[in-house]
């Protein structure tokens, strides 16, 4: 699903903020990635979702090099891959409902009507019915997380990633989304999620990949998810 290979990255001319990183992310499979502030959590989610490209080394998705995807081709592949930023990056001007729809909408296969379903459904999952209309610079910042765990997961991705899920949510919330995570696995996507809680990979026993000043450490994998 995901292979890197001596991967680097860096901003314009600054420092490398990743490091020689190597990654293998199997089809289907679970993990945490954790690290401390600043060690580079957000900008490897953001090589994953293709927001920046290498530096050096080898990034390979679904396949493919990225380094050989044209440009036009890559909005095809980030649609293959559903995120939930730190920061949410909601469309004000929607609606909750309506920026939950948005994938489905994009993809443009389903009738209206079924995408009218599918969004109530998630809408309640994350326990947002009553904010259906809701636009997002009125919703708190847990309800913003919330609506943005909604628009990943609703199009079934094959690849989630996810930078601190259930950061601004309490612990039922969270445990909740992490359920949906779960069954989001269950049904074959890959999933990586970013968090500072230690809570997380005790509670849900999947492998932890763990970042330090830009480079890459991983736990054995653990034996058997919760
Ligand atoms: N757009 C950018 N331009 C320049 N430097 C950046 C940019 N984004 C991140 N950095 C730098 O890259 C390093 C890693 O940042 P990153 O946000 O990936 O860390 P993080 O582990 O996600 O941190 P946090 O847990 O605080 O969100 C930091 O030194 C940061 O200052």
């Amino acid at each position: 699903m995901v292979t890197l290979r001596n991967v680097g990255l860096r901003y314009g001319s600054g420092p490398e903020v990743l490091r020689g990183l190597d990654l293998d992310l199997a089809p289907g499979s679970f993990h945490f990635l954790t690290g401390r502030s600043g060690a580079g959590k957000s900008s490897l989610l953001s090589l994953l979702h293709l927001s920046q490209r290498p530096s050096r080394g080898l990034m390979a998705m679904f396949g493919k090099d990225v380094n050989e995807v044209p440009r036009r081709q890559v909005p095809a592949m980030r649609r293959r891959v559903g995120v939930v930023f730190q920061d949410f990056r909601l469309l004000d001007h929607l609606s909750a409902a309506e920026n939950v729809a948005l994938p489905l909408r994009l993809a443009g296969r389903l009738p209206a009507a079924d995408i009218r379903n599918y969004v109530a459904e998630m809408m309640a999952w994350v326990g947002l019915t009553d904010k259906t209309d809701a636009r997002p610079p009125t919703l708190s910042g847990g309800e913003k997380q919330r609506v943005a765990i909604a628009r990943a997961v609703i199009g079934g991705p094959r690849l989630l990633l996810a930078d601190e899920p259930t950061g601004n949510v309490d612990r039922e919330m969270g445990e909740r989304l992490m359920t949906l995570f779960v069954k989001l696995n269950g049904l074959g996507t890959t999933v990586l999620i970013a968090t500072h809680d230690p809570a997380l990979p005790t509670r849900f026993a999947y492998p932890v990949l763990r970042l330090e000043d830009g480079r890459l450490d991983a736990d054995q994998p653990a034996a058997a998810p919760a």
